[in-house]
Order: structure tokens, then sequence, then C-alpha cells
């Protein structure tokens, strides 16, 4: 199949990826690929690019340099292709609060061509995944912060995505529901063969088996499992590891 090339297997492949705001750099030159069925931590602190990386990836954004792929498809010159493997939970939510949570998804599913009982039996086999089936018929103004963030991640998978990124998921949540989310994300690759991207600025969402993604002032600083980066760079903890890459970074910028 054309655009389903050697790089099939990857469900994102960034290359040379470079943008900027009015002239201000945000990302530059970053690379990065991410397999199918593989969970991966964009690890950054506020301002480090996350989110333009994600606008990119979705076509938010447009004016840059590089090359993204998504699926083996280019998302530019493929791009019914690309998104069409790709599922997207926002940083700000975007459910509507006063539709119920089935009628919310219902509304993803047209969008995305799908007819009435077909949207209907997706949403319904993604609600029970992440455990809300019984809350179908309620209005999401009246779910907690970690029901909707559940909600948003089962509409971002009623069109079976073979990619799923996450841009700052947990923000404003408890800890057990952070918790149960980042468990959940695990599931979706594990079980579901779900290709994961997960963006935060939190060291304890990520766990030792985990790749992690450094990413700050655009930059990409580190890409390799996360036990293996303290040892490496001679400190003892993640966040040690983590605040000495921003540490050399800023000196270097200065
Ligand atoms: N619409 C915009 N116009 C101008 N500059 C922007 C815009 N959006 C982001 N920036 C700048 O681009 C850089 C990267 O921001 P971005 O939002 O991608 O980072 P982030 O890692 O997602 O941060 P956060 O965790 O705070 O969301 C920052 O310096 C930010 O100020």
């Amino acid at each position: 199949m054309s655009g389903a090339n050697d790089a099939a297997a990857l469900a994102l492949e960034v290359r040379g990826l470079s943008f900027a705001y009015a002239g201000r750099p945000a990302l530059d030159d970053v690379s990065l690929a991410v397999a199918a069925g593989e969970f991966v931590v964009l690890l950054g602190p506020n301002g480090a690019g996350k989110t333009t990386l994600f606008s990119l990836v979705t076509r938010l954004h447009d004016r840059r340099r590089g090359e993204i792929r998504i699926g083996g498809f280019d998302v530019r010159r493929q791009s019914v292709q690309a998104h069409g493997h790709i599922g997207v939970v926002f940083q700000q939510p975007t459910l509507d609060l006063d539709l119920s949570v089935m009628q919310n998804l219902a509304y993803h599913g047209a969008l995305h061509g799908m007819g009435r009982r077909e949207a209907k039996a997706r949403a319904l086999a993604q609600l029970e995944r992440v455990g809300l089936h019984d809350q179908r018929r309620t209005r999401v103004r009246r779910l907690s912060g970690g029901q909707r963030r559940r909600v948003e991640i089962a509409r971002g998978l009623m069109h079976e995505p073979r990619l799923l990124l996450l841009d700052e998921p947990t923000v404003g949540l408890d800890i057990a529901s952070r918790r149960e989310l980042v468990a959940h994300a695990h599931r979706l690759c594990t079980e579901a063969g779900v290709a994961v991207l997960w963006a935060t600025h939190l060291i304890d969402e990520v766990r030792p088996d985990d790749r992690v993604v450094v990413l700050h002032r655009g930059r990409l600083l580190a890409d390799e499992r996360a036990q293996s980066l303290p040892a490496r760079l001679g400190v003892d903890t993640l966040g040690e590891a983590f605040d000495l890459l921003i540490e050399k970074q800023e000196a270097a910028c200065e």
C-alpha cells in the first residue's frame, strides 16, 4: 500500500522537526519514533515544546521544517490516512459539559463518518474499557475530573487509532486518579496494541521500564529507558537526572 513503507511498523516517526512562533524557535531539529504498541513518555517542563509537537503532528500548525509520519503516512501528503490513525487527548478538556457521555461520543463518531449504530457500538465498547459504561447517560458536567479524562480517552479511541497522543492528561486530578490513568494508558499498549505518547512534566508518572524522551527549550536531551538515565548521568534518581539535563541545557543557552 502506498505510504505503508518500511516505517509502517512505526506508529509515529518525526524527523528533523523545527518550528518557530513568529521567529521564536519552539522546536529545534527534533527526531523521535514510536513503535506500534509502545508507551513513550515525553517529559519536559512548562514551555518545553510538548504541546507544539502535538500541534504539528495533528496539523493544528503546519509551517514547519522536517518530516512527520503516522503509521507510515506523511501527514501533509497523505493527511487522511495519517490522521485516521491518530487519537488525541488535548491538554484542555474538549467535552461538551451539557451533553451526556454518549452524546459526546456519538458526535465524535459522526465527525469520523460513522453511522449511528456503528458509533454507538464503538462508544459502548470503549466506555466498557474505561469502566464508564454505567455512566453513559450521565451529563459530563456531573462527572469527576478523572472520569471526564477517561471519557476523552474513550472518545479518542473510537475510530481505533494506532497512536494515541495525551497532552498532560492528568492535570488537576488527584493522585489516585492520576495513577489509574497512567495504568490505563499502559494497558492500552499491552492489551490493545495502541502506541501511546504521554506528555507530562511530572516525574512520578514515569515508570522505571518506560522509554522517556526529555524535551526542553525545543530540544531533545535524552531518549532512553527511565531506569538507565540516572546511572548514565551519575546520579541516583530520575528526578536528579532530569534536573541535571535541564541545568546543562540552561547553561548552554546562556
Ligand atoms: N501560540 C503561541 N504563540 C507564541 N508562542 C507560543 C505559542 N504557544 C506556545 N508558545 C511558546 O512556545 C514554547 C513551547 O510551548 P509549548 O506550549 O509547546 O510547551 P509545553 O511543553 O507544552 O508547555 P506546557 O507544559 O506549559 O503546556 C514556549 O516558549 C511558549 O511560550
